[in-house]
């Protein structure tokens, strides 16, 4: 068998924009075995309390090492194990080092996934999540003033404090993104019970490889489908995008034709990905209990998609990426 070389999927996006959420299904899709989840935080360069001595928020630059995530991202690609920082969210200082072993997904997620033309280089799939602005504000609050013990008011002067940081370090990235996700709610504003059922916006650049998912999805779409998932052209921050729009109201029974229409096009010559019943997808946290998003499962699906059709690319060009990848 050939050596495997794993395939590199990036997660960008601020704090709060779901980028935890998104990768929880990824690992549904294939097993926890065969990933390995790199979360950027750990390559933050001060701790929290350095970070206030110096005044930085850690959404600037000086405050992560770009240059060690650049060629981690690249040993781990080569196959070769790292030994990385750890910072503890906890208690806001580094833990020891760990070695860390590449398997067939690497997942590497956070804020500066894209900032360099050397990590920007690594991925063989970029996917940025840009949600509704006063939806990513109301994620972020109920998520750091629940599970991680903030008040209100702390978490709100923390938003306020990274706006400057956020539009000039964070947002420019999700220029160099394959795929960016925009989850919005349904009635523009947002309340807690709008999650299971909030529409989303996937950008897919004009770079992805041309693959069949659209006619893949054409021939899916009855009258009921059409009416919640639509394919059009669109310019977003002045670029072409070919968008895919889902509609949260999309019925659980239409989305699931579509979940195991695409499901059943991954499987098919894919063994990287175990048997799954696809309504395993789309979790998310809600309070102490979980939700079930159609729209964030089939962003998840059309995602792995883009992935493995990248793997085909490199399978059937192997002279120009590292060597071919083995099969699952
Ligand atoms: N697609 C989604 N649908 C519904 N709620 C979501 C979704 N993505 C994120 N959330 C909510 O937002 C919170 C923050 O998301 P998280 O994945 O932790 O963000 P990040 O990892 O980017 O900081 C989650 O705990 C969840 O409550
Ligand atoms: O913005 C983030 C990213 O986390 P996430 O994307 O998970 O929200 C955190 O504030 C920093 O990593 C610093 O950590 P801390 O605030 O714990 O010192």
């Amino acid at each position: 068998m050939a050596k495997t070389t794993p395939l590199l999927l990036g997660i960008g996006g601020d704090s709060g924009t779901g980028k935890s959420t998104f990768v929880g299904g990824i690992y549904k899709i294939f097993g926890p075995e065969k990933i390995t989840n790199i979360n950027l935080d750990d390559y933050h360069t001060f701790d929290r309390v350095q970070r206030k001595i110096y005044g930085l928020t850690a959404l600037h630059p000086a405050a992560n090492n770009m240059a060690l995530m650049g060629k981690h991202a690249w040993q781990l690609k080569k196959g070769e194990k790292i030994i990385k920082p750890v910072y503890d969210h906890s208690t806001g200082c580094f833990a020891e080092p760990e070695e860390v072993d590449p398997n067939q997904i690497v997942i590497i997620g956070g804020l500066f996934p894209f900032f360099t033309q050397e990590l920007r280089d690594v991925f063989d799939l970029k996917v940025y999540l840009d949600p509704d602005e006063e939806l990513k504000r109301a994620w972020k609050i109920h998520r750091d003033a629940g599970r991680r013990g903030y008040s209100i008011e702390q978490v709100m002067k923390e938003i306020e404090a990274r706006q400057d940081d956020i539009r000039r370090h964070i947002e420019p990235q999700k220029e160099y993104a394959d795929i960016i996700v925009r989850f919005y709610p349904p009635n523009g504003t947002w309340s807690p019970q709008d999650d299971a059922q909030l529409n989303v916006r996937l950008f897919l650049s004009r770079t992805l490889p041309k693959t069949g998912l659209d006619e893949l999805l054409q021939e899916a779409m009855g009258r009921k489908t059409r009416r919640a998932v639509r394919l059009v052209d669109e310019d977003y921050y002045g670029q072409p995008f070919h968008t895919l729009e889902i509609d949260g109201s999309i019925s659980p029974q239409t989305a699931a034709g579509l979940e195991q229409r695409i499901w059943a096009h991954l499987l098919a010559p894919m063994k990287l990905i175990q048997d799954l019943a696809p309504d395993k997808l789309g979790s998310f946290a809600s309070g102490e209990a979980s939700g079930h998003s159609d729209a964030l499962a089939l962003v998840q699906l059309i995602s792995v998609y883009y992935l493995l059709q990248a793997r085909e690319a490199r399978q059937k060009a192997p002279q120009e990426g590292l060597a071919g990848i083995a099969e699952g």
